[in-house]
């Protein structure tokens, strides 16, 4: 996911040096705001469930760890449903969006959203924004109804599109007041969250009772404290073909060896994931640690190694592996995309490549990519 969002974090400090960094919320910069009974607790599929309500203070500490003479930690709001709202569910106009980069799974959450807020919270009214961040400007908007959605799940992508750049904070709120919407649901990745929090900020300035709630999206899993990011799976299941793919490959032949480019901008947790689950991996390369080629220790000694012990050999490679040794030998581009995000080198060609002039064993390589 990258770096955090724009504006400072909320803090509110407790005894034995207890630190909630807490989310921002329609209740700081509105007085009096008034609260509703949730229409959850009426539903005796959930109102029977003891403690299905997360009560108002509950946190979740940021480090399971403790010492026990060390200070209490920095804690987060822990999220659930809650047993007083902010909104009537017939006065609520609610809004979708997802922006940035795709991830398996994106139609499930809108899915889920529109089944929730129908079904649950009683909610008519869903609006789908097409387009990623500039369609509240520049597009037209779909109405969701649990009926419309009911397949989406079985799809790719987003049913609702998405883009890169276009985030013009300004013409965005005029569009959420215009449309009366009051509750944004935006799902997307670090970009996306520096958006809505940009959003948030200008809702705020204008004191408009608008929820702003994002929903992270990172195929990368790189999120800390919740368990899992959704479509990671997917994609740990995805590399595992591939990896699967490029084994055959590399033992068909003598001294074979398959590299394997994975997703991984800056985690590696696709990769090491995929690696663990296959077991036909013999080196995993990951942004986070460090390699080198030559010498003691290097890549190439190791190649050369596995292929005299086992005939054929399997590379993993997460896209940020390695990148400073690319752009050490490649003229670096600098070049970046819509959203500003830097654009990399080819890992998993440029290490192929390498690895045929330097490894005089190899008798054939494979490269492939997800
Ligand atoms: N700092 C920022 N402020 C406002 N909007 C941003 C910012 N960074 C990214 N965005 C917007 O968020 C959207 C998604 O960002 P992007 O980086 O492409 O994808 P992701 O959300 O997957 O990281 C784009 O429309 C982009 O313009
Ligand atoms: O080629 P693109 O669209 O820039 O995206 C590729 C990069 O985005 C990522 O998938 C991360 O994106 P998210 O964490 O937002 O899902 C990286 O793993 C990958 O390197």
């Amino acid at each position: 996911m990258g770096s955090s969002p724009n504006s400072k974090p909320k803090i509110i400090r407790g005894t034995a040096g207890y630190v909630l960094e807490d989310v921002p919320h329609m209740a700081d910069y509105i007085p009096d705001i008034p609260t509703y009974s949730n229409p959850l607790q009426n539903n005796p599929a959930y109102s029977v469930v003891k403690q299905y309500f997360v009560h108002v203070d509950d946190s979740v500490p940021q480090k399971i760890i403790a010492n026990k003479d060390s200070p209490r930690g920095v804690h987060f709001r822990r999220a659930g449903p809650r047993q007083r709202v902010y909104f009537e569910s017939d006065d609520v106009q609610a809004a979708i969006v997802t922006c940035g980069g795709l991830c398996p799974g994106l139609n499930t959450v809108i899915r889920e959203l529109v089944c929730a807020l129908y079904h649950m919270y009683g909610v008519k009214k869903i609006l789908g924004i097409n387009g990623g961040y500039k369609g509240f400007y520049a597009h037209n908007t779909i109405t969701l109804t649990p009926k419309s959605v009911n397949d989406i799940h079985k799809r790719g992508g987003t049913i609702l599109g998405s883009s890169r750049g276009g985030h013009d904070t300004t013409k965005i709120v005029d569009s959420i007041q215009d449309r009366g919407i009051n509750q944004v649901f935006i799902i997307g990745g670090d970009g996306t969250q520096r958006g809505a929090d940009r959003i948030f900020e200008e809702i705020r300035r204008r004191r408009l009772k608008v929820a702003v709630v994002g929903i992270p999206k990172t195929i990368d899993n790189d999120i800390p404290v919740i368990d899992k990011s959704f479509g990671f799976d997917t994609a740990v299941e995805e590399a595992q073909r591939a990896i699967n793919a490029a084994h055959v490959e590399a033992e068909s032949g003598e001294n074979g060896i398959g590299v394997v480019k994975l997703m991984g901008r800056y985690s590696g947790f696709i990769a090491m994931y995929a690696t663990l689950a296959s077991r036909d991996v013999d080196c995993c390369l990951i942004p986070e640690s460090p390699f080198h080629l030559e010498g003691p220790g290097g890549l190439f000694e190791f190649t050369e190694k596995r292929l005299k012990e086992n005939g054929h050999m399997v590379i993993v490679i997460a896209e940020g592996a390695g990148q400073e040794l690319v752009s050490e030998s490649i003229q670096s581009l600098n070049k970046q995309d819509a959203s500003g995000n830097k654009l990399l080198q080819d890992v998993g060609l440029w290490i192929s490549q390498k690895i045929k002039i330097e490894v005089r064993l190899v008798s054939f390589l494979t490269t492939m990519s997800i």
